[in-house]
């Protein structure tokens, strides 16, 4: 079975270039629907004993965990050491039943791929990327986004440049959606192709 990794920086079309994988055919694991689950379930007494006033009934409250974030940079660490293991947890589980599955190829849309050393989990690397400026007016478009708080993510974050570099292949955003989309087949025909003529040893 190969496994996709796909990443991006904030705003780069990550979820849609997942969404068109699914469409596709190929399994995705969407850490960030994972994270959501999780504030609503088993993290979100573990986050409130360390952000107190960030859950409400029971769910955390991003806008609020984002501002006492904002005001304790240094927040990111423990928070991170709660959830990032949680989410291991759920991608394991995924992949064992993608397994049992017989899944040719899967993916796992892993925002902080680089960041957290997660190359070694997956055999190619695809990442989404369009120009700054378009990257900018995404996600300051969103509501409840800052300036602060889009710079604050992005301090976080590998740089687009080099995780260009870093990937197998590169998927541009940045135009109409039936180029992203035309992107994503030619992606998985290759990886087909290279799988059928024995490129990868755990195919
Ligand atoms: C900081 C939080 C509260 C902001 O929530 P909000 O709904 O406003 O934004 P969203 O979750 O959609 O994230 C926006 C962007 O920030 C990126 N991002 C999220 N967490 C982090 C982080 N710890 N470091 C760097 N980038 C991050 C996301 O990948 C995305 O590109 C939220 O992202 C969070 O709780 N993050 C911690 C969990 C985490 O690390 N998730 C990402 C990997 S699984
Ligand atoms: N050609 C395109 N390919 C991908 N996204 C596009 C394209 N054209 C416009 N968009 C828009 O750009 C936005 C990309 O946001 P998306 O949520 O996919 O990014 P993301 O990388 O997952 O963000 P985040 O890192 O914050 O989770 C979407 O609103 C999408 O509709």
């Amino acid at each position: 079975m190969i496994r996709i990794g796909l990443t991006g920086s904030i705003g780069m079309g990550k979820t849609t270039a997942a969404k068109l994988f699914a469409e596709a055919g190929i399994p995705v694991n969407d850490s960030d629907a994972v994270v959501h689950e999780l504030y609503a379930g088993e993290a979100a007494q573990l986050i409130e004993a360390e952000f107190p006033g960030t859950v409400r009934n029971g769910v955390v409250d991003r806008q609020e965990l984002g501002r006492q974030l904002s005001r304790r940079p240094d927040g990111f660490k423990t928070l991170e050491a709660i959830v990032h293991p949680l989410v291991r947890q759920r991608e394991a589980e995924f992949i064992e039943r993608e397994q049992a599955r017989g899944s040719e190829i899967i993916l796992l849309d892993i925002p902080l791929l680089f960041e957290t050393g997660a190359e070694t989990r997956v055999d190619i690397i695809v990442v989404v990327s369009c120009d700054p400026q378009v990257q900018r007016d995404r996600v300051l478009a969103r509501p409840g986004m800052t300036e602060e708080k889009f710079n604050m993510i992005r301090s976080r974050q590998t740089p687009d440049a080099e995780k260009r570099e870093r990937a197998d292949y590169v998927i541009d955003t940045g135009h109409a959606m039936e180029i992203t989309r035309a992107r994503v087949s030619e992606i998985i025909s290759d990886l087909k192709a290279r799988i059928a003529k024995g490129d990868f040893q755990n195919a």
